[in-house]
């Protein structure tokens, strides 16, 4: 439990999440902006009308994705968090019991559905080309990892702000008692390590895109330009610095703000990758 919550372990994991992130925004950079996908109605589901809510494509793939995961207990997990939590299938595998690390507050906090409107108001539109090049399953299926590993790095704030609690206790006990959000925002905030993140992804994001000849060595690049990458470095530092870590910082808020209520037993559940060991960063 202790290395669950080891600040440095749980940062670690956010490293390594950020792989998955940058991937799957190279994925999904191969196709169009493809704007039917985003938009309900406009690619009709026969038998896909939900309660007289309309529906796009996409949240059609992200439902249908989660009952096939939910069966299994993916959310179930304490670091998983289903789009559609209401709308979860029975399971078939037995439940796990997860050694308590969380508090029971953490249960109730899911900002997925803010999660889905950004990704596909303010990261998809600079991401992809624009335009519509017909694959509209291909892009619904590779929106699904995209959102799935924003959501995971995101709702992680709920560990990094459990760390950071049980760190100054005494600090934020009396923050949270004079409900001063801002107050907790800005004893939460490392701007340095804010700055590396950024930097990290962006080169990432650099790397990661390039291409690799036979050799080892990046392809050659094009017209005496520089190396076509499959994502922009600079796309991915600004979705980190206004987006993935703004919405990490307001689940850390919204869970400290409500870390005092039940009286402050811990009663949530573990993070797996988080007890791994853990280089600093
Ligand atoms: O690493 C932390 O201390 C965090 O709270 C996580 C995080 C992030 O989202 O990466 C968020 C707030 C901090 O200002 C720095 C980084």
């Amino acid at each position: 439990m202790s290395s669950a919550l080891s600040l440095a372990n749980i940062r670690s994991s956010l490293i390594r999440q950020e792989d998955t992130i940058i991937f799957g925004f190279i994925e999904r950079a191969q196709f169009s902006h493809n704007v039917p996908v985003y938009t309900p109605d406009a690619i009709p589901v026969p038998g896909y009308d939900r309660c007289g809510r309309r529906y796009s494509l996409l949240e059609y793939v992200l439902r249908a994705t989660e009952q096939l995961h939910g069966s299994v207990r993916r959310y179930t997990s304490p670091d998983e968090h289903a789009f559609f939590p209401d709308d979860l299938p029975p399971m078939v595998l037995p439940p796990i019991s997860y050694a308590p690390v969380l508090d029971a507050c953490a249960d109730d906090i899911n900002i997925n559905s803010k999660i889905l409107q950004v990704y596909v108001n303010d990261i998809l539109p600079g991401l992809t080309n624009p335009g519509d090049d017909g694959n509209y399953g291909s892009s619904a299926t590779l929106d699904v990892p995209c959102l799935q590993a924003l959501s995971k790095r995101i709702h992680y704030g709920k560990f990094v702000a459990e760390a950071k609690f049980l760190a100054k206790t005494a600090e934020y006990t009396e923050l949270i008692r004079a409900g001063d959000a801002d107050g907790i925002m800005e004893l939460l905030t490392d701007r340095e390590v804010e700055r590396r993140v950024v930097e990290r992804v962006r080169r990432k994001a650099a790397t990661f895109g390039q291409d690799i000849t036979e050799n080892g060595a990046p392809a050659a690049p094009q017209n005496g330009e520089g190396p076509r990458l499959k994502v922009c470095p600079d796309l991915v530092a600004r979705v980190y610095e206004d987006i993935v870590m703004p919405l990490t910082k307001e689940v850390e808020v919204i869970y400290l703000l409500r870390r005092l209520d039940g009286g402050g037993k811990p009663v949530g559940a573990l993070a797996p990758e988080a007890a791994a060991a853990a280089p600093a960063r």
